[in-house]
């Protein structure tokens, strides 16, 4: 097995400094800002102001050459190994545009990494080249109201060769990023084997444009009672929606293969974002214990906040070490042994970044849970990380399931 190298390279130091200083000098200042715009007028479009702030500091992003840093595995990014995009993608968590203005915003960056990996010339021209300059989005549409699809041998969109086309029908929910007036094109996981195919290959993917005849958007799923527009996570009816055949992605029964390499890298990007969460949460606990005074002491000098303190800053350090061994595991071009570890930090990271997110909510006070401060935003998102890209126990599952194996045990 090769040296397991977890360090800042040559390569990342100069364009962390890079990615840092943007973050904290430019982008988090606007955040405040660009969220407070969404209630004004029509929430499922942009304010010229938000506008002008998302696609300036993309330009500016883009110019500086800090862009597209999540296409690791490709001549095409900027040559960065899983390991050194995992310490970008930390950067990244600290604030709530900082992904998209550098192009590495999920759902795109997985669906352009479908489209990237198995994509034809045509969609290659059509949907990706647009993805990559940040012109179009895109959304990922697995999840379904009807089936528990936490396991998604249950997906059961129906999708059905008819002539030149493929002809789908059912629901989808929970669709990030649909409610996006830029969102172009959805890759979709349909159903197309029957039951008597094997289990792992009665799924297909298949490139949906957004606006194709059938489509109806039926609400817009909430999240605690926000709807997160203008992203949104729309629930989304097909019926009778025609796709010519050259859609379909790979072939008919392939879309559990192409599952697995859309979810690994991205798994690691959220995971290392939740943890840049959880250092800003650290340090504006600590800031606040320190200047607020209760009962004549800091609020740092009461109760147990020293232990919150320490323990807050062990776990994020185990937790980023576990996401670095897992994002080198990736980097071994061994997705199946690296399964596992991703699955251990899918469930490790945004625990770790909410828990340390609620003890800074908790010092905060009242104000911790309001809109003066970035954490309930930062807990609500880090709440449903627990479920979004597979929940815990599904994760766990994975990790019980590879230690069995080790010990030779039969886990069909
Ligand atoms: C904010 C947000 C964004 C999302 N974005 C997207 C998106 O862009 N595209 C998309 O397709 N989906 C998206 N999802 C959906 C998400 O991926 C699913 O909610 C998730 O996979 C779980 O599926 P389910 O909701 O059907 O839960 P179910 O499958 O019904 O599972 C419910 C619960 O059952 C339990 N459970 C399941 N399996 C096991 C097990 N093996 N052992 C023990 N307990 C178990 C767990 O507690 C689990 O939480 C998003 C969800 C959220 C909240």
């Amino acid at each position: 097995m090769a040296a397991m190298d977890l360090g800042i390279t040559d390569t990342l130091a100069p364009l962390l400094k890079d990615v840092r200083a943007m973050v904290r000098d430019e982008i988090a200042p606007l955040d405040a800002e660009y969220l407070a715009e969404v209630p004004k007028g029509d929430r499922w479009a942009f304010t010229p102001r938000q506008t002008e702030i998302l696609e300036g500091l993309k330009s500016k992003a883009r110019s500086r050459g800090l862009w597209n840093f999540w296409l690791t595995d490709s001549d095409r990014g900027r040559g960065l190994t899983t390991v050194e995009y995992a310490y970008l993608a930390e950067e990244m968590g600290r604030s709530h545009l900082a992904a998209e203005v550098f192009n590495c915003n999920a759902p795109d960056t997985g669906n352009m990494e479908v489209f990237e990996r198995y994509g034809t010339d045509e969609m290659k021209a059509r949907w990706l080249e647009p993805l990559l300059n940040g012109e179009i989005r895109s959304a990922y549409l697995m999840t379904e109201p009807d089936v528990a699809s936490s396991d998604a041998t249950n997906i059961s969109l129906s999708c059905v060769r008819d002539g030149d086309d493929y002809v789908l029908n059912g629901e989808k929910w929970w669709a990030t990023g649909s409610g996006d007036p830029r969102c172009a094109v959805y890759i979709v996981m349909v159903k197309t084997g029957g039951d008597d195919q094997p289990k792992h290959k009665r799924h297909s993917m298949i490139v949906v444009p957004a606006d194709a005849p059938g489509i109806e958007k039926l609400r817009p799923m909430t999240v605690y009672g926000h709807d997160d527009a203008p992203h949104g996570h729309y629930h989304i009816r097909f019926t009778d929606v025609r796709v010519p055949a050259e859609n379909m992605l790979l072939g008919e029964g392939r879309g559990f293969e192409i599952a697995q390499g859309r979810l690994g890298p991205g798994r690691i990007h959220h995971c290392m974002r939740a943890l840049g969460q959880a250092e800003l949460a650290l340090e504006l606990l600590v800031d606040r214990a320190e200047v607020r005074e209760a009962f004549g002491k800091p609020l740092s000098q009461l109760g147990d906040m020293y232990d919150q303190i320490a323990n807050s800053r062990m776990e994020i350090e185990q937790a980023r070490l576990l996401c670095l061994k897992a994002a080198w595991m990736m980097d071994q071009g061994d997705a199946r042994a690296a399964a596992p570890w991703i699955s251990q930090v899918k469930v490790v990271a945004p625990l770790v970044a909410l828990e340390v997110t609620d003890r800074a909510v908790q010092v905060h006070g009242a104000a911790g849970i309001s809109q003066d401060t970035p954490l309930a935003r930062q807990w609500t998102n880090l709440r449903t990380l627990r479920l979004a890209d597979g929940p815990d126990a599904v994760h766990r599952r994975q990790v019980a399931r590879a230690e069995l194996k080790k010990r030779g045990r039969n886990t069909a």
